[in-house]
């Protein structure tokens, strides 16, 4: 109902409108802003209408309410040069095209059975990142979460494309991480030409050039990958068929009537998985460890967990993650202060709505802004202290859970377009979490002191440390336990 008003925010510029205000971490802008003008917030960036959802109970009126309303992203410049003009899952506009690739996904990567499958490809993959922190001791300190990226990009390309994607001290896997978070970064940029369509050619800031050419560096790679897939086939090195080989096989009838897959809808997916699948898990690990040096009487009790549930003779396996209650809280907490999308992805309203007696446009941008919810101090107490503890029983929050329904702590999203790995994410980020503090002491180089460790954010549409975590692994288990 047009009547009724906008939701209240900050006085746009001429023609730029609010853009000046996003500063250079948004998501932590657009918290501030929200102190004043409320939970349900308006901008206009450029000539788009944005709307921006800062406390849980807003989010569920967008994410649960009015999901339906809200189940496209915004056109957007990473979407049409980095993501092959939308022919991809994560910016695939909502309909029969998205359904396919997200039922694909589903069934071929992230279903139960699909999981079980692939465990031992997780496990290993765990056990050769500990042999590498085993052989750094001794040596300088360890860069962690590029060799966190390494195990969460060749356990993903294990199951995608039947191999790893590097071998250990690989330089190339330098080099695709920092592609990878350079896309993020891409991607995470208010890029006038969004905002302000008759500006859009002139590309201002430079951003289009960049993505145009960081799209040439991974096509060039999806290339190679896929012509040598077609030649070679299924690689003979795992047991189970890789989802690449299945899209390959479905190419001339995805969905059972018919419908076919293009090769560049092959390559849009596998970007999106690589893209969405490594640094978003490999990272969120890196802060959990973070915290815990951070916090050393925390990593004391997860180790003793660890110590009690899997005993000093073998590494752990994800048959024991169920068992290890205090981790599962630990990850939980770094979800809950460390989101690897602050902002989420953006959504766009199809329709006209009203939401909490405010008018909505058709065509509105909306932001949820998942890092400001889960420290609403309305919802959380001591919203900045890493507490594990919240989410354990005699907690504040013993029964919240991560998955999208208890919309206090939503980094994965929520709704219809919540995120599709989220079953990986979640299992990846607890077997590698549980298996660092289970297998390592952790000392940082240089005589810093462990509760002055840096941790401040950088920005991308990705969350990284500003500082990337630097440290000497100390192996905690019996020698033979490391050993395959
Ligand atoms: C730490 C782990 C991860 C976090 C925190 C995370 C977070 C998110 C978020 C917030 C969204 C947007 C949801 C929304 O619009 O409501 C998303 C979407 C998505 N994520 Fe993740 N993600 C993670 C891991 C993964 C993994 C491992 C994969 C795949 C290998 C993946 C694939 C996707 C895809 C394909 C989408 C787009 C879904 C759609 O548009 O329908 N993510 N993720």
């Amino acid at each position: 109902n047009p009547t009724k008003p906008l939701p209240p925010g900050p006085k746009p510029w001429p023609v730029i409108g609010n853009l000046p205000h996003m500063g250079t971490k948004p998501h932590h802008s657009l918290a501030a802003m929200a102190k004043t003008y409320g939970p349900l917030m308006h901008l206009r960036l450029g000539f788009v209408h944005v709307v921006v959802a800062a406390s849980a109970s807003v989010a569920a009126q967008f994410l649960k309410t009015h999901d339906a309303n809200f189940s496209s992203r915004p056109p957007n410049s990473g979407a049409k040069h980095m993501a092959y003009n939308y022919q991809d899952l994560v910016f695939a506009p909502y309909g029969p095209r998205w359904r396919l690739l997200r039922k694909i996904c589903s069934v071929h990567l992230f279903s139960a059975k699909a999981l079980d499958d692939f465990h031992l490809v997780r496990e290993e993959e765990v056990a050769i990142l500990t042999r590498t922190l085993l052989a750094s001791v001794g040596k300088d300190s360890v860069n962690l979460g590029q060799l966190l990226n390494v195990c969460t990009t060749n356990a993903l390309g294990r199951v995608m494309l039947g191999r790893r994607v590097f071998s250990d001290g690989d330089p190339k896997a330098d080099e695709f991480k920092s592609m990878v978070v350079e896309m993020m970064v891409l991607a995470g940029v208010f890029n006038l030409g969004d905002f302000v369509p008759a500006l859009d050619w002139l590309d201002l800031q430079g951003v289009a050039v960049k993505m145009k050419k960081l799209h040439a560096r991974f096509d060039t790679f999806l290339n190679a990958i896929l012509e040598e897939h077609k030649i070679n086939g299924s690689s003979r090195n795992e047991e189970r068929v890789d989802l690449l080989s299945t899209l390959i096989s479905l190419k001339d009838n995805a969905d059972g009537e018919g419908g076919t897959l293009s090769d560049t809808e092959i390559k849009a997916l596998l970007l999106n998985l690589f893209v969405a699948g490594t640094d978003t898990s490999s990272s969120t690990v890196e802060w959990a460890i973070s915290e815990l040096i951070h916090n050393p009487k925390l990593l004391a009790q997860a180790q003793e967990e660890l110590d009690t549930v899997v005993g000093s003779n073998r590494l752990v396996t994800e048959a024991d993650l169920p068992r290890l209650t205090f981790l599962q809280a630990i990850v939980k907490e770094t979800f809950r202060l460390h989101p690897s999308t602050p902002l989420s992805l953006p959504r766009i309203a199809a329709e006209n709505c009203e939401i909490n007696g405010y008018f909505i446009p058709k065509g509105s941008t909306l932001l949820v802004n998942v890092w400001a919810i889960a420290r609403d101090p309305d919802m959380w107490a001591d919203p900045l202290e890493f507490r594990p503890g919240r989410f354990l029983p005699g907690g504040e929050k013993p029964n919240v859970d991560v998955r999208g329904n208890d919309f206090e702590v939503i980094p994965f999203g929520a709704g219809r377009r919540i995120c599709a790995g989220m079953s990986l994410g979640l299992r990846m980020v607890q077997l590698l979490t549980a298996s660092l503090i289970h297998g390592f002491d952790w000392d940082l180089p240089n005589g810093q002191v462990a509760e002055k460790l840096n941790m401040e954010e950088a920005y991308g549409l990705t969350l990284q440390r500003a500082s990337p975590l630097m440290v000497h692994p100390r192996p905690r288990l019996k020698p033979h336990s490391y050993r395959p």
